[in-house]
């Protein structure tokens, strides 16, 4: 197993990678402050690895809200069923909710924990790549509004990071690929030598291989915990973790939560993004198209859906949670393993990438 640590003063937490991780009482019982447990999963990760965890919880009162699966249940309703669910059984401020799952059940958890009873304590246990590499670190939490992806959350830091490479066995091909747009995204906006090993070893990440996914979730969450810890709030290099996602947070929202996974929506978004940094005179053709090959490499789609136009962008990109004085920022690339966030930029570039990508 290896170990990496958020330093966050009080807030600090331990990220726990490896196989064999889940139903070992050593890993989370010390995280439980409390005698009471929620575990928040879903209808397909349930039967998986519900047993599996709660085997590791004995002696606590251990519940469980069930939730629907997939990006189009990350809202009020699902958050409103496990308040219901901690309510009905008696859960005091001292109970632990646990997120067994991928990134919807992650964020949503975490987002029931930071308003419960205004705020209990959380523990993250990722069961997608998506959610071993990115989404169960850093604290942020929250659902989606029609209007606009993750627009209501909050900031709430977990107590540890579980993440058994075992549970990968189970996940579809495309959820693979969907979690190696977010590992491609590290090397992209500050780690040239982690997108080299990235495309040397792609085909063994595809095929599943153990070694290789552990050393890419490792190095992912060591690039996350650093500008977590530099960072937690997002009032400066926080921010470039959102490359990609400003274009493809449109995606999403336009073509139906759900529809585009969140990895397909930021691959093609990077693309977007280092297409603009060619316009721009950043990047030039050679490393522009090494982007787009590696996201290809990937088996994720390099062009954004046929249906969206540039209006259809503007609008949702209008309402990005980045944006200030009504200039949307973006997240570009000054060179492939060097990412920067600008509100100043020609209109005519922007637009270009928008009908050309
Ligand atoms: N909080 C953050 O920092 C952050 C970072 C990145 C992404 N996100 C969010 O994460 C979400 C995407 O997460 P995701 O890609 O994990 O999607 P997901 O949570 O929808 O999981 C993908 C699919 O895999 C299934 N699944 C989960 N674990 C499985 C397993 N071990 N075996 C088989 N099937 C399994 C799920 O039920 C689901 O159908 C988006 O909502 C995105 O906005 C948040
Ligand atoms: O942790 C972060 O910070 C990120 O931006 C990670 C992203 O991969 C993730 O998709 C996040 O949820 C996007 O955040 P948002 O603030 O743009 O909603
Ligand atoms: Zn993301």
């Amino acid at each position: 197993m290896k170990t990496l640590n958020v330093d966050l003063g009080e807030r600090s937490y331990p990220i726990f990678i490896g196989e064999g991780l889940l139903g070992n009482p050593e890993l989370i019982t010390p995280y439980i402050a409390g005698q009471q447990v929620m575990v928040v999963t879903n209808e397909t990760v349930a039967p998986l690895y519900l047993e599996k965890l709660k085997s590791s919880l004995i002696g606590f009162q251990v519940d469980e809200v069930i939730l629907p699966d997939g990006e189009r249940y990350k809202n009020s309703e699902s958050i409103d069923l496990i308040y219901s669910e901690l309510l009905k059984k008696r859960h005091n401020r001292k109970t632990t909710l646990i997120a067994l799952g991928g990134g919807v059940v992650g964020d949503m958890c975490g987002f029931a924990a930071a308003t419960y009873q205004r705020g209990v304590d959380f523990i993250q246990v990722p069961t997608t790549l998506l959610s071993q590499v990115d989404s169960s670190v850093g604290g942020k939490t929250g659902i989606n509004h029609s209007l606009g992806k993750n627009m209501i959350g909050a900031f709430h830091q977990p107590k540890v990071v579980i993440a058994d490479t075992d549970t990968l066995k189970t996940l579809p091909e495309r959820e693979l690929s969907a979690g190696i747009a977010e590992v491609i995204k590290y090397g992209l906006i500050r780690d040239e030598a982690f997108l080299s090993w990235i495309e040397d070893n792609m085909s063994d990440m595809l095929a599943c291989n153990p070694e290789v996914l552990t050393k890419a979730i490792h190095e992912s969450c060591r690039n996350k915990a650093e500008i977590v810890a530099e960072d937690e709030l997002e009032s400066g290099c926080r921010a470039l973790l959102n490359l990609g996602h400003t274009f493809g947070h449109a995606i999403e929202a336009h073509q139906g939560y759900g529809n585009w996974l969140h990895g397909e929506a930021v691959g093609a978004g990077m693309i977007m993004a280092a297409y603009m940094s060619k316009e721009l005179g950043w990047l030039d053709e050679v490393a522009f198209q090494r982007v787009s090959e590696v996201v290809e490499s990937a088996k994720l789609p390099i062009k954004s859906p046929e249906s969206m136009t540039k209006d259809d962008f503007i609008s949702y990109m209008s309402l990005d949670k980045k944006n200030l004085d009504h200039r949307i920022r973006l997240v570009l690339l000054k060179s492939v393993g060097e990412a920067f966030i600008t509100a100043d930029y020609p209109q005519e570039s922007f637009l270009k990438t928008l009908s050309d990508c």
